[in-house]
């Protein structure tokens, strides 16, 4: 299977994303023979084996069910198993934008951390660009490089085992964009302005701190980076609800008494769906610095 490649059916070896609930989400790769407990109830793989992705699978000997999904970059990022912090959705498709990433760009990355926005990424240079992600943690590295071969992504990935704050990323004028999400991004800076294009390129780095922020500008400036701008992003959704507000009263009994007489709401209660914001908010990710890098000139 692949995640960069939709199919009908679940087969053995696939990773299905089992829905519960929209909190409750689990990534399974099927073996026949193999069961997998539920809150509600025990889940056969070999009930899911051969069922069309997105089907209702029946769990608990028929008394509950759940939903065998096909997986994508945003249910992965869900339910990934965590090895690091690791950046989500909101600001990965952030940062897809402002990296103007498509099919065919080149990016480089570091660090791979979790995986979570090489999935993103893979997916949106597939199928003729290539990402080169580099962590210097080596089981991260490679338990990186299984994940991606797994999902069917080894041909547009290359994992590099490195501290690139000391090594560099060892790239010369291949990459249309840098995402760097690491503690110390600055020193980085130098060696990514080697890996990007000497056409010119962007660059993003994902820090939770200001203080960090402010090293990695200062360092992009000095390097020649133009367009420096850093935000965050904060997503707020909304809750729709029924809502019962009472009447009000405007004076005109008349009126109400019509409304009621043709089955209308009650003249105390009108019910109505409203979208609500949360009470509370997830709060502060990280800031995401992006910068330009414009076409270098060759000096004689
Ligand atoms: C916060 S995690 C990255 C998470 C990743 N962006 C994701 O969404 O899954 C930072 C990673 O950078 C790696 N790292 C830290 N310093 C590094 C360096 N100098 N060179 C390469 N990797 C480094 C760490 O081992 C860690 O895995």
């Amino acid at each position: 299977m692949s995640f960069v490649r939709y199919k009908e059916t679940a087969e053995e070896g696939d990773v299905v994303i089992i829905y519960l609930t929209h909190e409750s989400m689990f990534p399974l790769t099927l073996e026949a023979g193999r069961i997998f407990q539920t809150r509600f109830g025990a889940l056969r793989h070999s009930d899911i084996i051969g069922t069309r992705f997105g089907s209702k699978v029946l769990c608990g000997g028929g008394r509950g069910y759940v939903y065998a999904l096909h997986p994508t970059p945003e249910l992965w990022t869900l339910t990934l198993p965590h090895r690091t912090q690791i950046v989500y959705t909101t600001d990965i498709s952030m940062l897809t934008l402002q990296l103007d990433l498509k099919p065919g760009s080149v990016v480089v990355e570091s660090g791979t951390g979790s995986g979570s926005v090489s999935h993103a990424v893979i997916r949106t240079i597939a199928p003729t660009g290539h990402l080169y992600t580099f962590e210097f943690h080596q089981q991260r590295a490679e338990k990186a490089r299984e994940e991606f071969s797994d999902h069917g992504l080894s041909s547009l990935v290359t994992v590099t085992h490195r501290n690139v704050c000391t090594d560099g990323f060892g790239l010369s004028d291949v990459a249309d964009a840098v995402f760097l999400d690491l503690p110390s991004p600055w020193e980085a800076v130098a060696s990514a302005k080697l890996a990007l294009k000497k056409a010119g390129g962007r660059l993003c780095s994902f820090s939770p701190c200001v203080e960090q922020i402010q090293r990695t500008c200062d360092k992009l400036r000095s390097h020649g980076f133009c367009d420096i701008t850093t935000i965050e992003c904060l997503l707020r959704t909304f809750d729709v609800r029924s809502i019962a507000l009472p009447e009000p009263d405007l004076g005109r009994p008349d009126t109400c008494a019509q409304t009621q007489q043709e089955g209308g709401e009650s003249a105390e209660n009108f019910t109505f769906k409203s979208a609500v914001p949360p009470k509370d908010m997830p709060g502060h990710t990280g800031f995401l610095t992006f910068a330009t890098l414009y076409p270098q000139m060759e000096t004689s």
